[in-house]
């Protein structure tokens, strides 16, 4: 025995010991977490490790993620991180993955090949998607997260734990949509202004945002500043068209765009007087004015009832010294970033990303990344969204935030604290991602042993004399539409196998009454998409294919009655040997037999209903509310295609709230973390 192995039967048992060789993890995520977890299996003696991660390395990762170094910057990170940490011991095999978690290869029947998933990622969407492809495998699942000195571990095991979607997650920070579009007070709201409003009018998808706008009037807020509202949206059409058009070398198109967004709507939310009545106005700002130097706030605001917060061209706002990343894509903002355009902030200048931007700066800026943003598109970028890493989107997320905020008078920000801000950047720790780490794998020990009696919830939490508290399991939350339906895998070709043949296999023919299986009244959806229903089966006889339902998409068999738990039909590729005359549908054996359901309380429950999380379909909603598909385009598919106000709230900043708040020790709360 060597002495590697001699010491790890001594820690972790001559049977656990002998077991991890074999052991088949994957570990999704080689970020901050994922580094630490992928050395601690490499030592601890797992043999085939999976590493997945869809993500290039960047600078600003180095500091934490030990296994990059400056040369491997903008390489794969699964792949660096196998080759670094496939040193540490020779008889790991670790397979790296270049790619997105939720493409339709990595499907359930992939899923199951694994003994275990760890989970090191960054975000609720990919974290919810392997929850469910866990559950539709019953693998084990350890989940992680963390969030500057805060960190937590949850262990998920279907039908034994509750699983990562049991309790509802907070949402995100959001803000009305009438202080964001008219009457921000925060340099915050002039941040998700730019972001989530500005960049999508005029580099996203042409979409019309008058849903949104019923919504807020719905909602009672100001009928005369909704109307205003919508002649805007109406003149962001011209400025599209004019920045998908201009030649890339002059200002025209973003000076076309800056006049809209910093003059015109703000000349027309003044004619408004009874916004104002309790706030102070704001000041249309002036392209040439400010170019030139002559245009001035301070000027601009005396005499009138507004209180300026000094963010005049004069009195730029200090941004926070920390430190910075590296900056804007052009030697123009280079330059901007670094020097200011005018000799007012060049005494100010700190390190480049974190300088006070004055007025000026930030119509320069505008101006150029506007131009870079245009050109991008009229090179053929269909859609450009704010990415904190995509310096084109972040200089312009920056200036136009900082304009708006100038022309509310309220304190600008540095690139640095708008990066901050608008990507929800909580500093990373490496001590807390090692410490966190470390329970992942001590919990990847309690469900290989399946000793689960040992397994509990982990938090870190930024208390010096009880740094860890556990919080025994929970049992599974019987209304969760994740982990509460029965999952089922089919084999098939989709373009030869008809919905109705899936639906009619997978209930069976019923062999006695209340066995679960037996043809009975069922409505079929896909994600959101209404397939067929009692009243309404023109789809049975489609091909899946035709239905947009391929390989690594789920069908939910809902029962008409609400008497059985759902069932979840995984969409799986047939065998590679399977013979080319064989059936084109391999049913799953036995068929699956979904427990009576139990009836969710009077009360509101936390039921995200099948076969998601909005709510909106509800197992006893007549059929004839829903939204129904043919399937031609999956495009028509969803009944509530998510609003612009839905993408707002989704993109809402998330203040920093968690960083200085204790848990509390009975807490239960599965809180998000990065
Ligand atoms: N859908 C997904 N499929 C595969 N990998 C993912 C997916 N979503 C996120 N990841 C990866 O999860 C990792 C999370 O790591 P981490 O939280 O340290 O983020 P980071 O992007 O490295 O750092 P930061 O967000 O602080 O810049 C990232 O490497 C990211 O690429
Ligand atoms: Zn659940």
């Amino acid at each position: 025995m060597s002495g590697r192995s001699r010491y790890a039967t001594a820690i972790l048992g001559p049977e656990l010991a002998a077991k991890l060789p074999e052991v088949k993890v994957l570990l999704v995520g080689a970020g901050g977490i994922g580094c630490e977890v992928l050395k601690n299996i490499v030592l601890a003696g797992f043999g085939h490790i999976t590493l997945l991660d869809l993500d290039t390395i960047d600078l600003s990762n180095l500091n934490r993620q030990f296994l990059f170094r400056k040369k491997d910057v903008k390489q794969s990170k699964a792949m660096v991180a196998a080759k670094t940490a496939s040193a540490f011991n020779p008889n790991v095999h670790i397979t790296p993955i270049h790619g997105n978690i939720k493409e339709a290869q990595f499907d359930v029947s992939w899923f199951k090949t694994f003994d275990i998933v760890l989970n090191a990622l960054d975000n609720l969407d990919a974290r919810r998607h392997v929850n469910k492809m866990c559950m539709a495998g019953n693998v084990p699942l350890v989940e992680s997260g963390t969030a500057g000195y805060l960190g937590q571990i949850q262990p998920i095991l279907k039908d034994r734990t509750e699983c990562f979607d049991c309790v509802p997650k907070p949402t995100p920070k959001t803000f009305p949509v009438c202080t964001i579009r008219s009457t921000p007070s925060q340099p915050i709201h002039c941040i998700v202004w730019a972001k989530s409003y500005l960049i999508p009018q005029l580099f996203g998808e042409d979409e019309d945002s008058g849903g949104e706008l019923d919504d807020a009037e719905k909602q009672g807020e100001n009928a005369q500043e909704i109307a205003t509202l919508r002649k805007e949206a109406q003149a962001f059409k011209k400025v599209r068209s004019a920045l998908r058009t201009a030649s890339g070398n002059d200002e025209d198109a973003a000076k076309t765009a800056f006049d809209k967004v910093f003059f015109s709507d703000i000349t027309n939310l003044l004619s408004m007087e009874d916004m104002w009545r309790t706030r102070a106005k704001p000041t249309p700002l002036e392209f040439d004015g400010i170019k030139n130097g002559t245009f001035s706030l301070e000027h601009k605001q005396i005499g009138s009832s507004s209180q300026v917060n000094g963010s005049s061209s004069k009195q730029p706002a200090d941004g926070a010294l920390v430190n910075g990343s590296t900056a804007g894509g052009s030697a123009a903002t280079e330059r901007i970033l670094k020097n200011g355009s005018s000799a007012a902030s060049s005494s100010k200048a700190g390190l480049k990303d974190q300088r006070a931007l004055t007025l000026q700066d930030n119509l320069e800026l505008f101006v150029e990344s506007t131009n870079r943003l245009a050109l991008r598109l009229r090179n053929g970028e269909d859609t450009i969204s704010f990415d904190k890493d995509d310096d084109d989107t972040l200089d312009f997320v920056t200036a136009a935030a900082n304009l708006r905020a100038a022309a509310y008078g309220i304190p600008g920000k540095s690139r640095w604290e708008v990066k901050e801000m608008a990507g929800n950047i909580i500093p990373a720790i490496a001590t807390t991602n090692a410490i966190i780490s470390g329970l992942v794998v001590l919990h990847a020990f309690h469900l290989l042993r399946k000793t689960y009696g040992k397994l509990r919830n982990v938090h870190l939490q930024f208390r010096p004399s009880l740094p860890l508290s556990t919080i025994n399991l929970s049992q599974p939350n019987p209304q969760c539409g994740v982990c509460g339906d029965t999952y089922a895998e089919v084999l098939c070709d989709p373009s030869k196998v008809t919905l109705g043949q899936i639906v009619d296999g997978i209930l069976g023919d019923g062999v006695g009454d209340d066995d679960g299986t037996g043809k009975r009244e069922v409505s079929v959806y896909e994600e959101k998409r209404v397939l067929s229903d009692p009243d309404w089966d023109d789809n049975l006889d489609r091909t899946l294919e035709s239905l947009g339902v391929t390989r690594g998409k789920f069908l939910s068999i809902v029962d008409e009655e609400g008497e059985y738990a759902t069932i979840q039909v995984a969409i799986g590729e047939l065998p590679a040997n399977h013979p080319i005359d064989g059936n084109s549908l391999m049913l799953p054996y036995p068929l699956p037999l979904p427990p009576k359901t139990v009836k969710p309380p009077a009360t509101p429950s936390l039921k995200r209903s099948a076969p998601d999380d909005e709510g909106d379909i509800e197992m006893t909603e007549p059929p004839a509310k829903r939204v129904r598909t043919n399937g031609d385009a999956p495009s028509v598919a969803a009944p509530v295609s998510p609003s612009k106000k839905r993408k707002l709230d989704e993109d809402g900043i998330l203040l920093l709230e968690s960083k200085d708040e204790e848990l509390d020790d009975d807490a239960v709360e599965v809180i998000e973390l990065d």
